[in-house]
């Protein structure tokens, strides 16, 4: 798909419950959010207000009980398992709290195995040029370990871009860096969200890193309301 003809991430009206019996807990309660292509938002709350629960569904990892939950104008629940496991691949990119790196790996070859994995594509980006894009080409042939924990999450970032995602699901990304590691990660995730019109949904505790987002939006027990 051209990034002209994306719509973004809608969620509308999610309920999501986890558990059973007794022990059912309204993770999300009828949540509306739409995340347009080029938008960084980020979600704050706290512990178990369901931020988690709330990249789970956008990212099409769990279905909602109700309402509806769109990217780019498909429906995740309409589809099946295996379809939108696919869809999951080719259009959504997960950033982690401390990049998810695989350990054996060099920082390029991180890339490639996402190349490797998307074989079937042609639209895919060049992991040496994505590399050299975040700040990270001169320690292309790196190790994890070898790696700060700000350049490990350049190279995480750069990882999940190279499908070209149309949404990008990021957790706590700063959660392990200094203060000025912070602001550069953040200013990245900015910066690639506006080149790569790609919707972005950040959730945070991290308040000095609010002011590089769009738009703030706050969750208290399972519901959204403007931060
Ligand atoms: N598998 C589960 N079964 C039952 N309840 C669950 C399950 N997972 C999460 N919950 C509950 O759902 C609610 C939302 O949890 P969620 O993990 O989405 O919150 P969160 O805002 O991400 O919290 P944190 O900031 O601590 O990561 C909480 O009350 C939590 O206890």
């Amino acid at each position: 798909m051209s990034t002209r003809d994306r719509t973004g991430l809608t969620l509308s009206g999610v309920t999501v419950r986890l558990g059973d019996g007794d022990a059912v807990v309204t993770a999300l309660d009828d949540v509306s959010l739409t995340v347009a292509p080029g938008e960084l938002v980020a979600v704050v709350g706290p512990s178990g207000a369901g931020k988690s629960s709330l990249l789970a569904v956008a990212g099409a990892l769990t279905i909602p009980d109700e309402g509806t939950v769109s990217i780019d104008g498909h429906d995740i629940a309409a589809m099946s398992a295996r379809d939108r496991a696919a869809y999951r691949r080719d259009h959504v990119g997960f950033v982690f709290q401390t990049g998810n790196l695989l350990p054996a790996l060099t920082a390029l070859e991180q890339l490639r195995l996402v190349t490797k994995l998307s074989h079937h594509r042609t639209d895919v980006r060049s992991p040496a040029r994505l590399l050299a894009d975040v700040g990270m080409a001169h320690k292309a042939d790196r190790r994890p370990h070898q790696l700060s924990g700000g350049e490990r999450q350049r190279v995480g970032i750069a990882r999940a871009l190279v499908g070209r995602p149309s949404l990008l699901l990021v957790d706590e990304p700063t959660a392990a860096l200094d203060r000025a590691r912070s602001h550069e990660v953040v200013q990245l995730l900015a910066r690639e969200t506006k080149q790569s019109a790609v919707a972005t949904v950040m959730v945070t505790h991290d308040q000095d890193v609010l002011e590089h987002c769009d738009r703030v939006i706050e969750m208290i027990d399972g519901r959204l309301s403007a931060g």
